[in-house]
């Protein structure tokens, strides 16, 4: 029986603003999985709280946490798990940074619902659990379909696998810089509201990553770039020729 799962991060290749959608923001984006940097989560037959217990590093209360989230999204169609949580628990070896852009609270959301559909047999088509996932966050519906890449649109709930070469990437997070995504949003709809039209869409939907990342700039790949600059300037120092700059930041990352 499996046990244990990785939660890979992923970067964003290109994200770009189509429109509103009442405090969010339709998004056209490539979202690639990163394969070299991964969260491992499992679940251990050890649990002394008789409570939901779940043992990692993480800089969140438990009700903030994504894959408690996605527990509780989950216990709505499948209420055994509760008793199966009380004797179990949850570890997660966290590699992933937050407030990196790279997406590792969705990802380890994702995860969880993969691991859980497989070890309690429910066999949920992706989906649904995909269904589920959009209730968890944004982010989260893309991991839930494990594509090494795929095109993201709508508020994150619109997943299609994008085939194209794998690519190897490699990722810098500047340590000291945590980006809060709802800031970044706030401060591109005050400042530097554009939306993408239906054309270029479509044409950067249909090109391979390596071809837009030859192609476009940072600042063009990347509509919440100038917002995060503008937010926390010390993220320039960082900015090198070449590579580029994933979701709402931290992390900058280029294709070897
Ligand atoms: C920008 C992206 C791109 O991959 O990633 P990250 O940089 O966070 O990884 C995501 O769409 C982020 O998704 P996620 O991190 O799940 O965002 P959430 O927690 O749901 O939203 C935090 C806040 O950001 C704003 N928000 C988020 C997503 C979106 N499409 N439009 C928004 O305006 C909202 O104000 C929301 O309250
Ligand atoms: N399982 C989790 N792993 C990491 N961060 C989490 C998790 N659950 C909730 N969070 C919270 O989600 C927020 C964003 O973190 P994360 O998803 O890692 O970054 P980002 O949105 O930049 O990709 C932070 O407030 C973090 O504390």
């Amino acid at each position: 029986m499996q046990v244990s799962i990785k939660s890979y991060a992923k970067v964003n290749i290109f994200l770009k603003i189509a429109g509103k959608r009442e405090d969010y923001h339709e998004i056209v984006s490539r979202f690639v999985r990163v394969k070299s940097l991964y969260d491992t989560i499992s679940f251990i037959p050890k649990n002394e709280t008789n409570e939901f217990n779940l043992i990692g590093d993480f800089g969140c209360k438990l009700e903030d946490n994504s894959i408690y989230k996605a527990f509780l999204q989950l216990r709505k169609y499948c209420p055994k798990i509760d008793a199966f949580f009380r004797v179990y628990s949850i570890k997660v070896e966290k590699n992933i940074p937050e407030f990196a852009g790279l997406g590792g609270g969705s990802s380890n959301a994702a995860a969880f619902l993969i691991l859980a559909n497989k070890h309690f047999n429910l066999y949920y088509k992706k989906d649904k659990l995909a269904r589920i996932a959009a209730k968890i966050g944004a982010d989260v519906p893309f991991f839930v379909y494990e594509y090494d890449s795929a095109n993201v649109t709508g508020i994150g709930e619109v997943v299609h696998e994008f085939k194209e070469e794998p690519l190897d990437i490699e990722v810098v997070t500047p340590k000291d810089i945590k980006c809060h995504t709802g800031k970044i949003f706030t401060c591109f709809r005050d400042d530097f509201y554009n939306e993408i039209s239906k054309e270029k869409s479509k044409e950067l939907l249909s090109m391979s990553s390596k071809d837009i990342l030859n192609k476009l700039t940072i600042e063009e790949a990347n509509d919440l770039y100038l917002p995060a600059i503008t937010q926390y300037p010390q993220l320039k120092e960082y900015a090198k020729t070449n590579w580029f700059f994933s979701g709402s930041g931290s992390s900058f990352f280029k294709v070897k």
